[in-house]
């Protein structure tokens, strides 16, 4: 049988007056791709900030691993990397390294520190972006897109089961963009890691993914990519009204 990793059941959430989801019902299984696309301001960040328990639903339930996230002891078995992380503490002199091994504080706790098997992990997470060569080099010299894959590290280091990434090509030029789309797919194929990506990138869910969900308060879709590559435009114009012009792209 199918693992759910991610279970979101009717859910409602608002800011204040303000309905931001409204019935929500969108299922991830184990080893599933998931792209979730939507306007600005359609609830997107809101969604994740719910299923990472940041945010507490006004209605509904959300389940992770088949356990209510409140109750699901998840330490390490999600990874996050948020929107903001390309402008973490850049000014903070760390080495990529050490920024990678920050992934795995939450499981050490306080009073344990990193011996040996923590540094492994540290180096088989960097080897798994790519960044090897880089190890030793602040993070702050690195490039946006180098930046990016370092803290796809950190979110790789404590081993996880599911992978969040909310909008990270965001500021990143279209070669490392794509080089980062290869990461993804890598991990996904070949390491059967669970992501979900919340992307403004229409052109992605062609090519990386293997479920589209289509977000503007309410869900306007979800199905795999063929699906929605047949109903693109009228999914669009649904969910986007007129700004389908700008999001709607491909990549060759
Ligand atoms: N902390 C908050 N308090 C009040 N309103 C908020 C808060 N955070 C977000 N909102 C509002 O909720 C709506 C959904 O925001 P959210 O950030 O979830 O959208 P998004 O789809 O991630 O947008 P974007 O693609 O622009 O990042 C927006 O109208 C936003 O202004």
């Amino acid at each position: 049988m199918k693992e759910h990793v991610i279970e979101i059941k009717n859910l409602h959430f608002s800011y204040e007056e303000q309905p931001v989801l409204d019935g929500i019902n969108l299922v991830l299984d184990r080893g599933q791709f998931l792209g979730l696309v939507g306007p600005n301001g359609s609830g997107k960040s809101t969604l994740i900030k719910c299923v990472l328990g940041m945010l507490k639903p006004e209605r509904g339930e959300i389940r992770l691993f088949g356990q209510p996230v409140r109750h699901a002891r998840l330490g390490g078995r999600i990874g996050y990397v948020s929107q903001k992380a390309n402008s973490f503490n850049l000014g903070f002199p760390a080495t990529v390294k050490e920024v990678v091994a920050s992934g795995l504080y939450g499981q050490l706790g306080l009073l344990r520190r990193m011996g040996r098997l923590e540094w492994k992990k540290v180096d088989q997470a960097i080897a798994k972006v790519g960044l090897s060569a880089f190890r030793d080099r602040n993070i702050g010299k690195l490039s946006g897109g180098q930046q990016q894959r370092a803290f796809i590290a950190r979110a790789l280091v404590a081993d996880p089961d599911l992978l969040i990434l909310d909008e990270p090509t965001v500021g990143v030029d279209a070669k490392s963009t794509e080089q980062f789309y290869a990461l993804l797919t890598e991990l996904h194929r070949h390491h059967g890691l669970t992501l979900l990506l919340v992307t403004h990138d229409i052109g992605v869910l062609s090519t990386s993914v293997d479920q589209v969900a289509c977000l503007n308060k309410r869900l306007f879709f979800h199905g795999d990519p063929d699906e929605f590559a047949q109903r693109e435009q009228e999914i669009l114009t649904q969910a986007y009204g007129h700004d389908i012009q700008i999001v709607s792209h491909h990549h060759h």
